[in-house]
């Protein structure tokens, strides 16, 4: 069987390789290739909805960052709500597609209507051998427009961050949170992490970025419909300030994750945009 349902989770085969996906947020935590394990997820991560989880792919919707706007934490509702589970899409030799959707109603009890617009998020999750895409649409189901910022906030687990470097991105114009730079134009070919990072690159393109370790690629990440991409490793000290950080935890990871960040994107009525990644 390559799609197995239980309770909260579900989980996918194809070939050697598996993926699982929580109902919780539609939660990506879990994508096995060979027996490796491709995704990060702090040992100390709740994984029982208490609380998003760290590491995996948490899906950011309708904004990233704070938005006291509308008085939603974090990241918005996506990754703190329990999500359908829509079914099996496609289940042959070469790959399995599972879905998930998330309207009003299912928003997290404590969140819900704090957001006042009425919409229909799918979320699907395609697994192959060698890839794992996971494709979200929004749909404007309400009668009047909105906008919204959006992500996936892929945890990838890497050997040894000392050696690990991002490819990609060298020409792209880049804010800096940890030091408050804006527009930096980023010079080198390979970025590197030696310390706390926290970048949103702008229009990076469908082509994404890669992810090098020890010299050898060992994740390309390719997108459609999300044209930024985020940098991000929280260090010794954030990460130490974080509960559900694992202790040494920022060495084995590295958040790339691609975004619909710099520019909003705005849904009439009735209209449906899709945000894509491809791992593999
Ligand atoms: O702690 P979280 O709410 O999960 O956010 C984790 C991180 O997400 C993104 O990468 C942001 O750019 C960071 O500023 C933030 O710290």
């Amino acid at each position: 069987m390559s799609v197995t349902t239980s309770e909260h989770k579900i989980t996918i085969h194809s070939g050697s390789s598996s993926a699982e996906i929580l109902l919780y947020g539609a939660t990506v935590i879990s994508w096995k290739q060979d027996g490796r394990q491709r995704l990060f997820v702090s040992n100390k991560s709740k994984l029982d909805g208490s609380k998003p989880v760290r590491g995996g792919i948490p899906i950011v919707f309708p904004h990233f960052g704070p938005n006291p706007e509308f008085g939603l934490p974090q990241h918005g509702f996506a990754r703190n709500s329990t999500w359908s589970f829509a079914g099996t899409q496609t289940e042959n030799a070469t790959e399995t597609t599972v879905a998930f959707s998330l309207e009003p109603e299912g928003v997290a009890p404590e969140l819900k209507g704090k957001w006042p617009h009425t919409f229909k998020l799918v979320y699907t999750v395609t697994l192959t051998k060698d890839s794992l895409t996971t494709s979200l649409s929004a749909e404007n189901t309400g009668a009047s427009q909105f906008t919204f910022t959006s992500l996936l906030h892929t945890y990838f687990a890497v050997e040894n961050i000392d050696q690990t470097k991002v490819k990609g991105l060298q020409g792209k114009l880049y804010d800096e949170k940890i030091n408050n730079k804006f527009k930096v134009v980023e010079e080198n070919e390979l970025v590197g992490i030696a310390s706390e990072v926290d970048r949103v690159y702008y229009n990076v393109g469908n082509a994404g970025a890669q992810i090098i370790e020890n010299g050898n690629v060992t994740a390309f990440l390719t997108t459609r419909g999300f044209d930024d991409l985020v940098v991000w490793n929280p260090w010794i000290e954030k990460a130490a300030g974080m509960s559900d950080f694992q202790e040494g935890g920022y060495k084995f990871m590295l958040c790339a994750e691609v975004g619909q960040i710099g520019t909003p994107v705005v849904l009439q009525p009735g209209q449906k945009w899709v945000g894509e990644q491809v791992l593999h």
